[in-house]
């Protein structure tokens, strides 16, 4: 294994404690990475954008004030991938959709200062469903990204990119978005780790919004302490987003390094453990929550009868909510302006500018949910879908009464095959069946592998739940789990994926030529 390939597979943490030693330059773990972007990006397309002169020039910024004694952040030199969904101040932001093709936003959204600030080197924008609509990227104006355990199957979605590009080694850590499981589910299906803060952990300021009621940003990684890590820094109140906690958050990277799950009670979602589960997940999640009880956890199910409604006041609420958010982009302050053939009045460009920059699926939510709003449906639609949500708040209210923790398998099925539910709505929907209610009720989630599915030999997630504020308790259950799970398998599971050698992929990107 040549000395970049070795530095591609370390961790977050692992990278950044060899930095701190000076037995590494951030230059060269960001060339490192920048090459194998080169080398695999072509057959993952993981990336929208890739900002090589600019993550060195930052890297050796941060070389220089290591050299000089400076106290850096504990991720200080470390590359980091950024979902398009962030703007960045200087480069294309265009959250999967042509609207905003060519737009240089001129700042930075919060998360992406915070993480420049804390020293981290981002390489790039990664590849998304068109305004964050959808599992599996295939929304995406860009094209589909690829999962890197088989080209041919999907990496999630909507942050798909983030996922891909943490599994195929192109990113030690990625930041991702999640408003009904854009982080959790892209985590599940490619064997990452992924988690959605609190609503309100992380500011939101400068995030190209779906649904202000349900989006949060957070970390996409190969590990758990590195989520912490990552958690950490992005973490923390904002004035520029009224929606962000003013009180300050405990250490997570604490939480996983004495992580412990001694008298734990994690309750089994009944609801969610069910026959429309593919039975290899079942099987995988079943034998983790085995490995945990045998390890001094305590297992009870709990029921959460409101949660089967979830998705369908989900899409009532995200469409009308996206419906306003999207209202920006009317060709005047943004990206793409379209004007109908001879001119047209100001109407007019509007409208064949949002007919030729947006794809059916944004146009199929902008049409759900200007309906639900509209007067006389207004109390019939959006109305009954807030009372749910109430309901699903309250079922986290009573079983977080009885229980630590809740766990559920993360979604249904293990990666699909790209094309396969592209024309079926509604089945692209239900992948989202485990992860919806956690954003309806603003709590944490965490998504981390525990294993491959015996029929496919595809990765398989389990997603733990806290309540509010209560996201240390993610890492302690998950980092615990992961250290017994490493123990089994004698090694990451990402080691064993068939199509992650740079090689391989090569194979595949010529033999697709
Ligand atoms: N944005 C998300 O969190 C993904 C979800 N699948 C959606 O399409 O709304």
């Amino acid at each position: 294994m040549s000395h970049g390939d070795e530095l591609i597979r370390l961790s977050a943490a692992d990278l950044a404690g060899r930095l701190a030693a000076g037995d590494v330059s951030s230059v060269e773990a960001t060339q490192a990475h920048l090459d194998r972007i080169g080398a695999v990006d072509g057959a993952v397309h993981a990336f929208l954008h890739v900002a090589g002169e600019r993550a060195l020039d930052t890297a050796a910024d941060i070389d220089r004030r290591r050299a000089a004694g400076e106290s850096l952040g504990e991720l200080a030199g470390v590359p980091i991938a950024i979902k398009d969904v962030l703007v960045t101040e200087g480069m294309p932001s265009t959250s999967g959709s042509r609207i905003l093709e060519g737009w240089i936003p001129p700042y930075d959204a919060t998360p992406v200062r915070k993480v420049r600030e804390a020293g981290l080197v981002p390489l790039g924008k990664t590849n998304m469903d068109e305004f964050a609509m959808g599992s599996s990227t295939e929304h995406s104006a860009y094209g589909p990204t690829h999962n890197p355990w088989d080209l041919e199957r999907i990496p999630g979605g909507s942050g798909g990119g983030s996922a891909a590009a943490v599994a195929a080694f192109e990113a030690p850590l990625a930041l991702g978005s999640d408003t009904g499981g854009s982080i959790r589910q892209p985590a599940h299906v490619t064997g990452t780790v992924g988690v959605k803060p609190t609503y309100g952990a992380v500011s939101r300021y400068g995030s190209i919004a779906l649904a202000s009621s349900l989006d949060q940003i957070g970390p996409v990684t190969r590990t758990v302490l590195d989520a912490a890590l990552l958690q950490d820094v992005i973490a923390g109140h904002d004035p520029h987003d009224s929606t962000s906690i003013a009180d300050p958050w405990p250490s997570m990277a604490d939480a996983v390094r004495r992580a412990d799950v001694a008298g734990l009670r994690i309750g089994v979602v009944k609801e969610l453990d069910s026959e429309g589960f593919q039975a290899g997940v079942r099987q995988r999640f079943h034998e983790a929550l085995d490995l945990l009880e045998r390890h001094g956890a305590e297992i009870v199910e709990v029921s959460t009868p409101n949660f089967e409604h979830a998705i369908a006041a989900y899409y009532l609420i995200l469409p009308a909510e996206a419906s306003s958010n999207l209202a920006k982009f009317d060709s005047v302050r943004f990206g793409l302006r379209v004007t109908p053939e001879g001119g047209g009045t100001v109407e007019q460009v509007m409208s064949a500018t949002r007919e030729a920059g947006f794809g059916p699926e944004v146009k199929r939510r902008i049409i759900l949910g200007t309906y639900a709003l509209s007067a006389g449906y207004y109390d019939a639609y959006y109305g009954s879908a807030q009372k749910v949500r109430t309901l699903v708040q309250r079922d986290f209210e009573s079983a977080f009464a009885n229980v630590d923790v809740l766990a559920t398998p993360t979604a249904p099925t293990t990666a699909f095959k790209l094309g396969e539910k592209l024309d079926d709505p509604l089945a692209m929907y239900l992948n989202d069946v485990a992860t919806i209610p956690a954003n309806l009720a603003g709590v944490p989630g965490i998504s981390l592998p525990v294993g491959l599915a015996p029929e496919d030999g595809l990765p398989v997630g389990i997603q733990f739940l806290a309540p509010a504020r209560q996201d240390a308790r993610l890492y302690n259950v998950g980092g615990a789990l992961e250290q017994l799970l490493l123990a089994e398998w004698g090694g990451p599971l990402l080691d064993r994926a068939p199509a992650l050698t740079t090689h391989e992929l090569l194979a595949t990107e010529e033999g697709a030529v």
